[in-house]
């Protein structure tokens, strides 16, 4: 997979080098480039906002130079060849979530626009959208800075996806959510740590009981604290001994 990440703060995406996925781009699984906006500037102060029309706080992101930016970087898209995926970062968009990332995994390519400031001007996704798939992606309902955290946040739960980034392909699989629910408590040595011990079931050996066990604690903690996910589970997702907790 081909990552492009276009941002005033390049800096800001230096983790995506290190560890898990520093490991997947020195194996050539991913390639991840990430561009200054402000190359696309052609002013002395390299102005990459300006004040938003219609009045009201902060600045907004110029349709100019990030329009000059994603002709540069997506390029020309060879004909017969899918273009690649616009990502926008933005508190506006649509939840990212598990299944989200899976399908953005499928994608060859992937273009991150990190917006600041009060966003990027609208004409610029509108215009982005005549030429490739455009989603506007929220991480949470909370205010962030600029879009760069968003992206590091998606592009570790997609890159793991991707065959052979993950030591354990069966870490994917068994994921939280993976099953519409949360993971319940997970324990490791010692079998007791300030007075606590692991609970007896997972050191019996009885894997039935294990995996009832751990069914039941990962319903528990889903009903207590997202029970819109369970809400969200077709019918058939729960069978009669979930449905006796
Ligand atoms: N708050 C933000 C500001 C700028 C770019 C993205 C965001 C964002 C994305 N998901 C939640 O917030």
């Amino acid at each position: 997979m081909r990552i492009d990440v276009v941002t005033i703060f390049p800096g800001y995406l230096a983790p995506l080098r290190e560890a898990l996925l520093g490991r997947a781009i020195d194996a050539g699984l991913i390639s991840v480039a990430v561009h200054d906006l402000r190359t696309w500037t052609h002013d002395v102060h390299q102005a990459v906002d300006d004040a938003p029309y219609g009045g009201g706080p902060g600045m907004v992101m110029r349709p100019q130079v990030w329009g000059e930016a994603l002709d540069a970087v997506v390029g020309d898209v060879p004909s017969g060849e899918a273009p690649p995926r616009l990502i926008v970062p933005t508190p506006a968009g649509r939840p990212f979530t598990q299944a989200m990332a899976h399908e953005y995994a499928a994608e060859s390519r992937l273009v991150f626009a990190c917006g600041r400031y009060e966003g990027i001007d609208q004409r610029v996704i509108d215009d982005a959208a005549t030429w490739m798939p455009v989603d506007e992606v929220s991480i949470g309902d909370y205010v962030l800075v600029g879009g760069e955290v968003a992206v590091l946040a998606i592009v570790e739960a997609v890159a793991r996806l991707l065959p052979g980034v993950l030591g354990n392909p069966a870490s994917a699989e068994q994921d939280s959510f993976s099953d519409g629910l949360l993971e319940g408590p997970a324990y490791t040595r010692p079998e007791t740590w300030r007075g606590r011990a692991v609970p007896d079931v997972l050191r019996s050996g009885n894997h039935g009981a294990i995996a009832r066990w751990r069914r039941d604690r990962a319903l528990e903690r889903t009903a207590a604290r997202r029970p819109d996910l369970l809400a969200a589970l077709p019918p058939t997702a729960l069978d009669r001994a979930d449905r006796a907790l």
